[in-house]
């Protein structure tokens, strides 16, 4: 238990088309910035998960998202807070980078590869497997 903190919500988008996840490249804080995360952001109070991705997802990357079911890993992070991701599917825009110092699209094998090289942010790394599966499974 801590001293009675409120757990924060944060909320992460496994968005994937055609077999690619959409990756983006942390700015801050000093510690991850460069590393490689799912984009995403703290819910708000009260604020559904969906909702929070959907939010998020707008201001971060300018695209609506019609977010799906959740990856099965969660995280507990200091400050203190929960990270969930939610698989998530575009649904109009592309992706800009609004907040993120850049974008990519990788498939199951360039993920295993930047997970072995320790360019994700090292709580993603538990969703790696899961990710590698479904990428696999809808390879086009
Ligand atoms: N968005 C996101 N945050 C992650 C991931 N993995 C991970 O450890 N985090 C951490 C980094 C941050 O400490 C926290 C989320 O912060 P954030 O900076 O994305 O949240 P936010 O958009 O609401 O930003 P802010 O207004 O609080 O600056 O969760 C991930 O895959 N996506």
């Amino acid at each position: 238990m801590t001293d009675g903190a409120e757990i924060r919500l944060v909320v992460a988008g496994a968005v994937m088309r055609s077999g690619r996840l959409l990756l983006a490249q942390r700015t801050y804080p000093p510690e991850v910035a460069g590393r490689w995360e799912l984009p995403g952001g703290k819910a708000e109070p009260g604020e559904h998960a969906a909702a929070a991705l959907r939010r998020e997802l707008a201001e971060e990357l300018g695209v609506v998202v019609q977010p799906g079911s959740r990856l099965d890993a969660e995280v507990d992070l200091p400050g203190p807070m929960r990270l969930i991701a939610l698989r998530a599917t575009l649904v109009s825009g592309e992706p800009v980078a609004e907040e993120h110092s850049a974008l990519r699209w990788v498939d199951a094998a360039e993920l295993r590869q930047m997970a072995a090289r320790d360019e994700l942010v090292a709580a993603d790394t538990v969703w790696v497997a899961q990710l590698c599966a479904l990428l696999d499974s809808t390879r086009p």
